[in-house]
């Protein structure tokens, strides 16, 4: 058995760069991984998703450029095309990452399955065939999550893509039925519709982004539904079967009646599960929540002293941001001595549909929920100066402001390049700049981030 000072299980968003990190800092380390360096960001997530929906964008852009004075021809899908940049993308990521770990002292990266043999030993069953047993003081479990599938009668029969194997296809789908309504959802149905797809979403709750407020959900329905996506909410698929010509029947029950529906595909997007079931916990005592996923504190602390787990798997916030900067908690307070937790992290994030949802803080239901002292204000785009110019109308910007400290709570830019204004309002948020001061600060002209002097003229003192 080889002893190392640290053992990694999962090269994802954490754990790739934890183990750089540590080795050129003179620890003896070990990574494991049973699939891709790069886990589901590089892989399965952001990088082929974000690689595909600039393609759709392009396919959907002669709508936007008639509007502009702008006559093109016909559009051509080359899904091939599009596909084949995708693939080259994730694998100049992939070996990228894989290549500058190899060339690091002190890093060994195994490619394997690991589990637990032991409190601080790790069995290793190695792509290669063979098995090897590795031990450290130090373990940090960074093994992410997959696709939930719902238990749905028929659905195994027909078959189904989840967001890892849609990315395989190579053809367009007929017509896409998407059970869920959120992330991966819209961002696969509006990008598969402006492929040419016909494209229907199945979401269970009253509303699709329902952890969002409900204008903003309600204003990104209207508008992927003017665009030409089916949306039906309150929706339960009840049965899948295989038609005579080769088609898929689903039988939905929505808002208390039965419908049938026939698809060529169905995608599964009902959120992730945690990769615990497999790493034989048992053998550590790392203890998991009810629901999978690994309990921490907020240094990402196990139960058990000297194993710490990172990234999805925790149960925290599930994107590749959290789990990179859950690795710079670890590895500052590991090897400098720092107090990081978690506790009091700024959460931004960004839906890449088109207007992107850019979010940061806490929503206007959260503030209600928790009885905080708030006041809100919206500023449509369709009054965006910049968004007239750009014909980029759709959406709204969104703001809660504590009104006697006056800082910045939350919001919400759903809007062409929501995600990058949503950053200018977290470094607003990071930095303590209340919203009086962002009233009459000097933006350039003619930027969307203008606009925030404008929203934040609309609070009344
Ligand atoms: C379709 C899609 C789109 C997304 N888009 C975005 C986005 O735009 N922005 C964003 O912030 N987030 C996005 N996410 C979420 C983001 O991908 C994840 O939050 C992020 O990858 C989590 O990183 P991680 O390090 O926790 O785990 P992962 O990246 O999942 O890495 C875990 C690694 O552990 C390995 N592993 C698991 N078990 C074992 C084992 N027993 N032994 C060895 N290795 C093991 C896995 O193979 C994997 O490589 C998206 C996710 C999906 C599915
Ligand atoms: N741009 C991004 O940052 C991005 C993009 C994609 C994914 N992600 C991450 O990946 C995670 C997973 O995304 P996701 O969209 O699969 O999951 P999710 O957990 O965000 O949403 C799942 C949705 O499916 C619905 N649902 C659950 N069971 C259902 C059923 N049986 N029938 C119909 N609807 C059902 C839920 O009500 C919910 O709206 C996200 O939470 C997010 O953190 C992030």
């Amino acid at each position: 058995m080889t002893h190392y000072d640290v053992i990694i299980i999962g090269a994802g968003q954490a754990g790739l760069p934890l183990a750089r990190k540590l080795a050129k800092a003179g620890k003896k380390t070990c990574l494991i991984e049973k699939r891709f360096v790069g886990g589901t960001c590089i892989n399965d997530g952001c990088t082929p998703t974000k690689t595909m929906i600039v393609s759709a964008r392009a396919a959907h852009q002669p709508i936007k450029a008639k509007q502009l004075g702008i006559e093109t021809g016909p559009v051509l899908v080359d899904f091939k095309a599009i596909k084949a940049r995708k693939d080259k993308i994730v694998e100049q990521f992939r070996t990228g990452s894989q290549k500058s770990l190899e060339t690091i002292e002190n890093l060994t990266l195994i490619f394997g399955d690991a589990q637990f043999s032991g409190k601080k030993d790790v069995l290793v069953m190695k792509t290669d065939g063979s098995r090897e047993t590795v031990s450290a003081e130090w373990i940090f479990i960074n093994t992410g999550t997959s696709s939930a599938v719902p238990e749905i009668s028929g659905l195994s029969d027909v078959g189904y893509l989840t967001s890892t194997s849609i990315l395989d296809l190579e053809e367009i789908p007929e017509h896409l039925l998407i059970i869920g309504g959120s992330y991966i959802a819209l961002e696969f149905g509006q990008m598969f519709h402006r492929f040419g797809s016909r494209v229907t979403i199945l979401e269970r709750s009253e509303r699709i982004m329902s952890k969002e407020d409900a204008d903003i959900s309600l204003e990104l329905r209207k508008i992927l539904e003017n665009e030409g996506l089916g949306i039906i909410t309150e929706a339960r698929a009840e049965k899948f079967t295989r038609d005579h010509d080769g088609g898929i029947k689903v039988e939905i029950l929505a808002a208390g009646t039965m419908q049938t529906i026939a698809c060529s595909h169905v995608l599964v997007a009902i959120g992730r599960q945690p990769q615990t079931g497999t790493l034989a916990l048992d053998q550590c005592g790392v203890i998991l929540d009810s629901r999978g996923y690994v309990q921490v504190n907020e240094r990402l602390e196990t139960n058990v002293a000297g194993i710490w787990a990172l990234g999805d798997v925790n149960g925290g916030p599930a994107f590749t941001h959290i789990s990179y900067n859950d690795h710079i908690i670890v590895y500052e307070n590991l090897m400098n001595g720092s107090k990081y937790s978690t506790k009091g992290r700024t959460l931004p994030y960004c839906m890449f549909t088109d207007p992107q949802l850019g979010r940061v803080g806490i929503s206007e239901q959260q503030a209600k929920s928790s009885g905080l002292n708030f006041k809100v204000v919206t500023l449509p785009m369709a009054n965006v100066a910049r968004g007239i110019e750009t014909g980029e109308t759709l959406g709204l910007m969104k703001a809660l402001v504590d009104p006697v400290t006056k800082k910045i709570l939350g919001a919400a830019i759903l809007a062409e390049q929501g995600g990058e204004v949503i950053s200018v309002l977290q470094m607003a948020i990071e930095g303590g700049i209340t919203y009086d001061r962002i009233r009459s600060y000097v933006f350039a002209h003619p930027t969307y981030s203008e606009s925030l002097n404008n929203l934040f003229m609309k609070i009344q003192d």
